[in-house]
C-alpha cells in the first residue's frame, strides 16, 4: 500500500494521525468525461468522443468503486466495446500489481508489471493514491478518469448510439432524488465501512460504526416501503449500495468490525442484495475469492498473519422476496 510522490512511488500506510484517528479518502484527481459527441463534461477538459474499442478499463474485482464500473459495463452492453484489465487481489509494497500468478489477468496495454506506471505513463511527476478504478484513451495516449461515480455516468449515457443500449439508470426526473439517497450511502455506508475498518483511535471508530448502521436501518425501513431506493424501478443508487453490500458479511463484518449485525439479519436488505446479485449478468461481476483474498491478505496492518477465513456460507442465489 503506498502513493506516488512527484512519480515517486513511496510504500506507506494511510496516514490519519492530522484526523483524530479518522479515514479520510483523497479525493479523485482526473476528472474528464467520455461524451457522445467528445465535448466537455461537467468538469475536465473535452475530446473523449464515445467510440468503440477506443477506451480502456482498470479495475479489482475485490473493489466495491470498481465493482459498479463493471456492473454498468455489463448492464449497459459495453463489453464488446471497452476492453478491461483486472489487476491482482494482492495490494502490497508495490500497490496494485499485474502479477498473474496472484490472480490478474495481466495489463494486456503495456504489460506493466504495476498499476502506478499507468500512473505515471499519464503524468511523469503524478502525485497522489494509485487507485482502481481507471479508464483508460488508447487514442490520446491518457487517463479520462479514476473516479467511479462519474465513470458509471458516462457508461450510462454516452455510449447509448454504439450499444444501442437505452436502459437509463439516472434519469433526469429522479436526478435529485438518487443525489440525495447516494450521499447518504456514500458517507456513511460505502465510505462508512473503510472508515470504521481503517480508524485507528477507538472514538473514531465508534463514531463511523454507529453512522454506518444508523444508516443502514435508515435504508432497511426505505427498502420496507419501495421495491428499490427510489422508487419502483432500479436506479445508479441500488448499484452503488450494492457492492458495499455483497461484501459485507463476507469482509465488513469481521475484518473492518462491522460487527452490530450481519447483513443477513436485516430481512429486507437481505433479500433486496439477493435480487441484485440474480440481476441479469451481476453475478458473473461478483468474485468472493478476489474479494476476501484482497481485504485480508492485503491490509496487513489489521490482519498481519494474513489469514483468509473460510466462511462464511451464504447462498446470494436463494429465492428472495422482493417481487
Ligand atoms: N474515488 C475513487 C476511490 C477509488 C478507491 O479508493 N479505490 C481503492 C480500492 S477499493 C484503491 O484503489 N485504493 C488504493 C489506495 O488508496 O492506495 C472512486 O470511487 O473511483
Amino acid at each position: 500500500m503506498g502513493l506516488l510522490v512527484n512519480g515517486q512511488w513511496k510504500d506507506q500506510w494511510y496516514d490519519t494521525k492530522d484526523s483524530s484517528g479518522s479515514f479520510k479518502r483523497e479525493a479523485a484527481q482526473l476528472r474528464n468525461w467520455i461524451t457522445r459527441d467528445g465535448s466537455a463534461g461537467p468538469s475536465g477538459r473535452g475530446g473523449f468522443k464515445a467510440e468503440s474499442g477506443r477506451y480502456h478499463l482498470y479495475v479489482s474485482l475485490a473493489c466495491p468503486w470498481a465493482h459498479r464500473t463493471l456492473i454498468f459495463r455489463k448492464l449497459k452492453k459495453l463489453e464488446e466495446h471497452i476492453s478491461v484489465s483486472v489487476v491482482s487481489p494482492d495490494m502490497l509494497e508495490h500497490g496494485w500489481s499485474f502479477n498473474t500468478d496472484e490472480g490478474s489477468s495481466g495489463d494486456s496495454l503495456f504489460g506493466y508489471q504495476f498499476l502506478h506506471q499507468l500512473y505515471t505513463r499519464n503524468k511523469a511527476d503524478y502525485t497522489g493514491r494509485v487507485t482502481v478504478p481507471v479508464l483508460w484513451d488508447k487514442l490520446q495516449n491518457c487517463i479520462v478518469s479514476n473516479e467511479s461515480s462519474e465513470i458509471i455516468r458516462m457508461f450510462n449515457q454516452a455510449f447509448n448510439e454504439i450499444s444501442g443500449d437505452t436502459q437509463n439508470f439516472s434519469p433526469e426526473e429522479k436526478q435529485t432524488e438518487i443525489d440525495t439517497i447516494n450521499e447518504l450511502v456514500y458517507e456513511n455506508i460505502n465510505n462508512g465501512v473503510y472508515r470504521s475498518g481503517f480508524a485507528t483511535t477507538q472514538e473514531a471508530y465508534k463514531e463511523a460504526y454507529t453512522n454506518l448502521f444508523d444508516a443502514l436501518d435508515r435504508v432497511e425501513n426505505i427498502l420496507g416501503q419501495k421495491r428499490y431506493l427510489v422508487g419502483e424501478k432500479i436506479t445508479e443508487a441500488d448499484w452503488r449500495l450494492f457492492t458495499t453490500l455483497i461484501r459485507f458479511d463476507s469482509v465488513y463484518h469481521g475484518h473492518f468490525k462491522c460487527n452490530r449485525q450481519r447483513l443477513e439479519d436485516y430481512p429486507n436488505l437481505s433479500n433486496y442484495v439477493r435480487e441484485l446479485y440474480q440481476w441479469p449478468g451481476v453475478a458473473e461481476t461478483v468474485n468472493f475469492h478476489h474479494i476476501k483474498r484482497h481485504y485480508y491478505f492485503s491490509h496487513t496492518m489489521i490482519n498481519p498473519t494474513q489469514i483468509v477465513p473460510v466462511g462464511p456460507d451464504i447462498d446470494y442465489t436463494n429465492p428472495h422476496n422482493r417481487g
